[in-house]
């Protein structure tokens, strides 16, 4: 059957529940997802550093053929992988991703060591996201940064953070709109601190220090604080942990980050944004999938997903969630992963813009639980995937796994040709 032809009827399903299929494609493509640079290249970055300085990073494993060793490369794999996912993109852009002929330490950085990645934003009409690199350094090595206990690697920090929300700034005014700014720090120790205080207040004056410059503007450079329960050499202690960041931001009046991957194996997230959109403007999600204890493998559409765009949906703040992705395999194919789980969180977008919020409302208020209960489930069976389809084929974009073929092009002509 043609796409038009199931599209239609799918129409017709979600009508006789009040649901305007088209309006929904349409407002599905048009909210925006930041997707993460550092997905080309295994989280390796491209400064230019003398032989032999490096510093402990984000351990991404596998060692698949094609990693983009280059702004180019990364560049036109952010193309190929734009090319075959619909809907809205920004682009989310490291620190460690500077672009100079000589070697710029991160305290030093300024907005001309981001040129390339700007002019190229606006060749692509997308904007640009940024992240200050706390880790990948020498400064970094024995996992404190911005918390650190040596005061002049504290500065160093320190310095570094706020030369990066002047970058932020110029991002934002390159692109004439604000450019979302996250903060996540490696900071922790392996096993049980005897002072879980002084790291915290230490983190907290820092950031204060990082917040203060009042040449940044706030509207153009939007902050928010990324938490974590736990990480490979933090196992115990975190500094930035969840009741860190969201107390921090909402006495700051800045907005907290939730990584999906950052909470207990457990735990979810989508129940947690109806409180934390109570007392902050704004939250940034990190759309990952947690499988045990690595928080980013590829995104995928499954209930975890879906769950936090219909809590969004069902709470009406679209306008106030920032929808940015995080997650990196370097065992397959680079376009593979960003393409599948690019793809999964527009489905996911599209999916809970299909809710019978209001009619679920309407039984909830009434008191009607076990309706509310049968529809939710009658819901997950409709046909979707006829409108998921009429979307890719609206912006012009392969359906269904037709997409796959051309990554394997892109495989045999461009990624095994690289070293
Ligand atoms: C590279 C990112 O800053 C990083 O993945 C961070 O967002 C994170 O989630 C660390 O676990
Ligand atoms: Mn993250």
């Amino acid at each position: 059957m043609s796409v038009e032809k199931a599209y239609e009827l799918a129409k017709e399903r979600y009508a006789a529940f009040g649901i305007d299929t088209d309006v929904a494609i349409e407002k599905a493509l048009a909210l925006p997802i930041s997707l993460h640079c550092w997905q080309t290249d295994d989280v390796g970055g491209f400064e230019t550093k003398p032989e032999g300085l490096d510093g402990g990073g984000i351990m991404a494993t596998g060692n698949y053929p094609g990693r983009a060793r280059n702004g180019e490369e990364a560049r036109a794999d952010l193309e190929k992988t734009m090319s075959l996912i619909p809907g809205t993109q920004r682009v989310n852009v490291h620190a460690c991703y500077s672009e100079t002929d000589h070697y710029v330490d991160r305290d030093e950085m300024d907005p001309s060591c981001f040129t390339k990645w700007m002019d190229w934003a606006k060749e692509q009409g997308i904007c640009l996201d940024f992240n200050p690199t706390f880790f990948a350094h020498p400064k970094a090595e024995d996992g404190f940064t911005l918390s650190h206990q040596d005061d002049e690697i504290r500065a160093f920090w320190v310095k570094h953070g706020k030369a990066c929300r002047k970058i932020a700034q110029a991002m934002a005014e390159s692109q004439g709109s604000p450019c979302y700014v996250n903060w996540w720090t490696p900071d922790g120790d392996k096993d049980i601190p005897a002072d879980r205080f002084s790291p915290r207040a230490r983190m907290a004056k820092s950031y204060d220090e990082i917040m203060a410059d009042d040449s940044v503007d706030k509207t153009k450079c939007v902050d928010f604080i990324e938490s974590k329960l736990f990480g490979i050499g933090s196992e115990e202690y975190v500094v930035s942990s969840g009741e860190f960041c969201s107390d921090y931001a909402i006495s700051r009046g800045m907005g907290l980050c939730m990584d999906m991957g950052h909470f207990h194996p457990t735990e979810n997230i989508h129940g947690k944004i109806s409180s934390h959109l109570q007392f902050m403007d704004k939250i940034l999600l990190h759309v990952s999938r947690p499988i045990r204890w690595d928080s980013d493998h590829v995104t995928l559409f499954n209930d975890d997903l879906k769950n936090v765009f219909i809590e969004i949906q069902r709470g009406n703040v679209w306008d106030r969630v920032v929808v940015a992705l995080d997650f990196f395999d370097a065992s397959i194919n680079r376009i593979g992963a960003y393409v599948t789980g690019t793809r999964a969180a527009r489905k996911g977008i599209l999916y809970a813009l299909l809710d019978p919020t209001a009619q679920l409302q309407g039984y909830e208020v009434e008191g009607k639980k076990a309706q509310r209960l049968a529809l939710m489930e009658e819901f997950k069976s409709m046909p979707f995937a006829a409108v998921w389809d009429m979307l890719c084929e609206k912006a012009d974009v392969p359906v269904g796994a037709d997409w796959i073929g051309e990554m394997e092009a892109y495989e045999t002509d461009v990624l095994r040709k690289r070293a």
